[in-house]
């Protein structure tokens, strides 16, 4: 007789665990969903806490981190079910803090458990699909939303209220689709070799600013004296207005330059006053392909780790992650 696979469900709240508030107004997190219909797989169910994701916090993921190590061994594949506001923040810090081979794939959905169009239970039954699937063995920590498999690094929350709301550049790595009841997945892209990072706590602070027209500095300053490291979502390739240049050169703390626009990477161009060449020679560090709230939590890690500043540096821009 085939074994049973076993496969951890781990619930953390978002609108897939929510309906309308009994108490108040809008919609809350309440009671997490179940597996539907996985016949020969034994699932075991996890709530480490029930929150919406704005409230989760880079603590949270560490705690969610060391039950996925603790869980890992005596399961097939997890699951995590999480808010989608945060979720690629969590899905990024998962593919950072993970030792494990055992595939990790999140989810999330839009609309809430009493809503008509409730995309919980299918979003739920494809990551459980995909978690299962042999050939997602060694991918690092996954997204499955709306039929689609994202890799940590580059998925995004790319709609506010859509049902397909993650995409991000250069788009899905797989996909899952069913013919009648059997689950057809395919992977367009190979697994990577990923290193990961073992913070016994990510207390450090790291805060975001946001880089716009006509910046000349307001709240750097500020940002610079209170946290331990700094994120800029600049312009372009990575690029300031001219006022910012003298403040970064001054800056002791590492400084990440992230891009705003919402595709291709960070790259020294331009020589122009806060151009990208030059914040590079005043010692900031270029984010490459990731966003500037992925950047923040490589960042929060490494400064969580005690690395100085060259040791930061050469992680984002030497190593792959
Ligand atoms: N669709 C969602 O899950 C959004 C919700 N605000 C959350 O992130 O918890």
């Amino acid at each position: 007789m085939r074994e049973m696979k076993r496969l951890a469900v781990i619930h953390t709240g978002g609108t897939i665990a929510s309906r309308p508030n009994p108490n108040g107004p809008g919609v809350t997190p309440q009671t997490p969903p179940s597996v539907p219909g996985l016949p020969g797989v034994q699932v075991t169910d996890h709530q480490p806490f029930t929150l919406p994701s704005p409230h989760v916090t880079p603590t949270h993921m560490l705690t969610l981190a060391q039950l996925i190590e603790t869980l890992a061994p005596t399961h097939d594949a997890v699951v995590v079910t999480h808010g989608t506001d945060t979720l690629e923040e969590t899905a990024f810090a998962l593919h950072l803090l993970l030792r494990t081979s055992t595939p990790v794939v999140l989810t999330g959905s839009m609309r809430h458990a009493e809503a008509a169009s409730w995309d919980g239970p299918g979003n739920l039954l494809d990551a459980a699909q995909v978690a299962l699937h042999p050939a997602t063995a060694g991918r690092g920590p996954l997204v499955v939303f709306g039929g689609d498999v994202f890799d940590a690094r580059t998925v995004t929350k790319v709609h506010s209220t859509a049902v397909d709301a993650f995409g991000g550049y250069p788009g899905p790595i797989g996909r899952i689709d069913r013919v009648g009841e059997t689950p057809q997945v395919r992977f367009f892209a190979s697994p990577e070799p990923r290193q990961s990072f073992t913070p016994v706590q990510l207390g450090a602070r790291v805060d975001i600013l946001y880089a716009y027209a006509g910046w000349t500095g307001e709240g750097y300053a500020e940002a610079a004296e209170r946290a331990d490291g700094l994120v800029i979502a600049a312009l372009g390739t990575g690029n300031l207005p001219g006022e910012l240049l003298p403040l970064i050169e001054t800056t002791e703390i590492p400084v990440v330059i992230a891009t705003r626009t919402h595709a291709g990477p960070v790259i020294p161009v331009y020589g122009y006053a806060g151009g990208g060449a030059t914040l590079v020679e005043a010692g900031a560090i270029p984010a490459s392909f990731l966003n500037a709230h992925k950047a923040r939590i490589l960042l929060l890690v490494l400064l969580s780790l005690g690395l100085n500043r060259d040791a930061i540096r050469r992680v984002f821009v030497d190593d792959p992650f």
